[in-house]
């Protein structure tokens, strides 16, 4: 019987793999398509040939690419239970975190569960959300009248990019720390995102060679550099946000703390941290996870303004109809008055998915789909680029065009919920279980930065750029996303707008709460 079982069992075949070398697998190819930013095109290629899920290897790894809504619901969604856990990462997850980021927690540790629960309440639901607006109000604003008063800014690219990186990351400093980043070269900024960096880094197979042979784990300290360095930089991360923590518990003896996640925490025990570091370690993690994210979406943005400028003036006409030329700012409120910036976001995140080729997740149980077997113990990848590009869910795929959401008014809660996931409208955030927490923030982050950016900018490719516009002159570090060097300049479009810019941010300058920032000028330090 057990023989027969095996032979059964054994016709099921392993899904197809592209053609590789003995050893090296498919190595060859992925780092070529990496080498020029193009792992995206790889993988959507590998999917329109292959199909559904791909098997794809690299040297010792083996990756399962899910490249179909179907496939991405029945794996990650229905058999949530079986596809929420992470690859063991010994030097990310347990040195450089020291298991304490959610991101890289196993499902299966408490802790993993205790943090999303946290998030939820502390910062991601809908009325927490809300509750932080004003702060993403305040920074855009800030972006706003920093780009109108400065005509170098607005004519280089670099100098946007790095404005829209203050702006995100002040945001969720704020949320999370009540902590202001009031200046693009801000040191918090280059140190958080360095931060996050090594961490992701650390989780791309092959960065560390005893996640290939976990037995070098059991050598002693003083033979394994790798570990010392990783638990150094954690030590430096835990130093880092308990420098911050501190600042958090003396804005509240003074009665000058701002709300914050943080804040909140540190005030309500029923939160259930083992110690405040780990609330603060945990607010660090949210700014690495938000800022960036969003920072991508709002340049991703402008990269399909500057490129579609027939959208962009539909986009202008429509917030101008609801919040008139030159009367005041757009703020999210207005977003459920103007379906069209719904549509654009949903097609921003469907064309330029952050996260394109998804955070690895691993199986617990052996899975069967579309005629194949998928291993217990797989790493398994969203492909949310190729989901997007699949021509036979959104015809034209790299056409930016709004119109095809037209009424569809949902949320990404929503959308993600559909019975019928051919509904869907994108896969940027992930799926199942381990699905991004943070998506109502992220929402309010891009509505507001479509409405803003359209109302006050034309956003137009700089003088230098090479004509046609072709994304492949302007990679980023983020497959399938633009970098820096994207050749765009934003032009602000009247006077008139720039006296209602200048107002506004002097209005909300003046009633805003003394954040971290401002307090360590006030105190003298
Ligand atoms: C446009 C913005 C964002 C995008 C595209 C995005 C995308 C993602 C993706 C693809 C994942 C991995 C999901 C998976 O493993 O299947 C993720 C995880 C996560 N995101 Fe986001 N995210 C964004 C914004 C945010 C924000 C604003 C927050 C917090 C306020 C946040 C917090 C997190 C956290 C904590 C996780 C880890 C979840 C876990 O492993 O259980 N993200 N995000």
């Amino acid at each position: 019987k057990l023989q027969k079982w095996v032979q059964t069992k054994n016709k099921v075949p392993l899904p197809p793999q592209p053609p590789g070398l003995p050893f090296l697998g498919n190595m060859l190819d992925i780092l070529s398509a990496t080498k020029i930013g193009q792992q995206h095109l790889l993988f959507e290629n590998w999917a329109r040939k292959y199909g559904e899920v791909v098997r794809v290897e690299a040297g010792p790894f083996t990756q399962y690419f899910i490249n179909s809504d179907s496939a991405a619901k029945e794996l990650f969604d229905k058999q949530s239970s079986a596809t929420s856990e992470r690859p063991r990462w010994i030097v990310s997850n347990e040195q450089i975190c020291n298991e304490k980021n959610v991101l890289l927690l196993s499902a299966s540790n408490p802790r993993w569960r205790h943090q999303r629960k946290v998030i939820l309440q502390g910062m991601t639901s809908v009325s927490r959300a809300d509750a932080d607006l004003p702060y993403l109000h305040f920074e855009t604003a800030k972006f706003l009248n920093e780009v109108v008063n400065d005509p170098t800014l607005a004519a280089s690219s670099a100098r946007i990019f790095n404005s829209i990186g203050r702006y995100t990351y002040s945001t969720f400093a704020s949320q999370t720390f009540g902590m202001e980043l009031p200046n693009a070269d801000d040191p918090a900024i280059d140190y958080i995102f360095t931060s996050g960096l090594e961490q992701i880094l650390g989780t791309l197979p092959g960065t560390y060679f005893v996640d290939i042979l976990p037995i070098l784990d059991h050598l002693p300290l003083f033979l394994k550099p790798w570990e010392r360095k990783a638990r150094a930089l954690f030590q430096d991360n835990l130093k880092w946000c308990l420098k911050q923590m501190r600042w958090v518990q003396t804005a509240h003896q003074n009665n000058t703390s701002p709300d914050s996640f943080l804040s909140r925490v540190l005030q309500d025990e029923k939160m259930g941290f083992e110690d405040t570091s780990e609330a603060a370690y945990l607010a660090f993690m949210l700014i690495i996870g938000a800022a960036d994210t969003s920072k991508m979406s709002t340049w991703s943005f402008l990269e399909a303004m500057m490129r579609f400028p027939e959208v962009q003036e539909t986009a202008r006409k429509h917030i101008e109809a609801k919040v008139g030329v030159a009367d005041r700012l757009p703020v999210y409120e207005d977003l459920k008055e103007i379906p069209y910036v719904r549509y654009l976001m949903k097609e921003v995140w469907r064309w330029r998915p952050p996260v394109a080729l998804g955070h690895p997740h691993t199986t617990t149980k052996e899975l069967f789909y579309g005629g194949y077997r998928i291993p217990k113990g797989a790493r398994i990848h969203l492909n949310a680029w190729a989901i997007g590009h699949d021509p036979s869910r959104h015809l034209d795929p790299e056409l930016f065009s709004p119109e095809r959401y037209e009424g569809d008014l949902t949320t990404s809660e929503e959308s993600k919920n559909s019975s019928d996931v051919k509904e869907r409208d994108h896969f940027a955030f992930g799926s199942g279980r381990r699905i991004c927490p943070g998506y109502h923030v992220a929402e309010r982050s891009l509505a507001v930065a479509i409405m803003r950016v359209v109302w006050a900018f034309e956003i137009v490719p700089s003088p230098q750029a090479k004509m046609p516009l072709d994304p492949r002159d302007y990679v980023g570090e983020m497959p399938g996303n633009p970098g820096e060097c994207m050749p765009v300049m934003l032009r602000v479009r009247s006077e008139a707008k720039k006296r209602v810019i200048d107002r506004e941010f002097r209005a909300a300058e003046a009633s805003r709460p003394v954040m971290i920032g401002k307090l360590k000028k006030l105190i003298g330090r």
